[in-house]
């Protein structure tokens, strides 16, 4: 079975609908270029995604199903349903929303147990605060990483714009399961301070494998072009 190496760079390869680079053959090269260049694991969105990162990697593949629904704010990988298509695309480890929030499908705990036992895949917790992932490590899952820090209402205001360090540290002092530091580390020394201060593992996603997002952030620092 396929798990995270401790100090791992995982590197998340999504493109929305809206990016030019959104589709399977982009998101394969950008996991082989991830590989080449020292990824220790790769996350990935949605069947179509994972199955063709799956047919060019050996890496580890932390999979999700990103589901927007109406008034529900749960959207990564939401229900036992997309879990399964994750995981029937070849993704070793499935990651979830692991907040309390309102989900349209099975309690999280119900999920978790599911996806353990049927499944037989382990759980990677996305969370935003402290007491979440103290709930998910009482649920009994594989990972627990801060993904949703600086997203969920609770959060969101002040968001930080750099990673959520403070998350972090508390998290791995309180929780039994590895923690993966994630969201805004946009600089190979953030993410190496985050190894620094307790986490299994960083992921990196914007600053790899997002050029128009990259492109954003220079062309705003040099203003407009006479
Ligand atoms: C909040 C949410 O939906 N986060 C998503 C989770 O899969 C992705 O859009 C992020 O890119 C990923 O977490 C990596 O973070 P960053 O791109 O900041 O390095």
């Amino acid at each position: 079975m396929r798990t995270i190496p401790k100090g791992a760079l995982v590197v998340s390869c999504q493109a929305r609908a809206d990016n030019p680079l959104h589709g399977p053959v982009f998101m394969a090269a950008m996991a082989r270029a991830a590989e080449q260049g020292g990824a220790g694991a790769i996350r990935a969105n949605g069947p179509a995604d994972i199955a063709a990162i799956r047919a060019v990697t050996g890496l580890p593949i932390v999979g999700i199903l990103k589901h927007w629904r109406d008034g529900i704010p749960v959207y990564i990988t939401p229900d036992f349903a997309s879990a399964s298509a994750v995981a029937a695309a070849g993704a070793d480890i499935v990651a979830v929303d692991a907040t309390p929030r309102e989900r349209g499908g099975e309690t999280l705990e119900t999920l978790v147990r599911r996806i353990r036992d049927e499944l037989r895949k382990p759980v990677f917790a996305d969370v935003s605060t402290l007491e979440e992932g103290v709930a998910a490590d009482a649920m009994g899952v594989d990972y627990i990483a801060t993904t949703l820090a600086g997203y969920t209402d609770e959060t969101a205001s002040p968001r930080s714009a750099g990673p959520d360090f403070m998350l972090v540290e508390a998290l791995a002092r309180r929780c039994r399961a590895p923690v993966v530091a994630e969201g805004r580390f946009d600089t190979p020394d953030l993410a190496a301070e985050a190894l620094a201060r307790g986490a299994h593992a960083v992921v990196v996603g914007t600053m790899i494998t997002n050029p128009r997002e990259i492109t954003r952030r220079f062309a705003a620092a040099l203003g407009p072009a006479a």
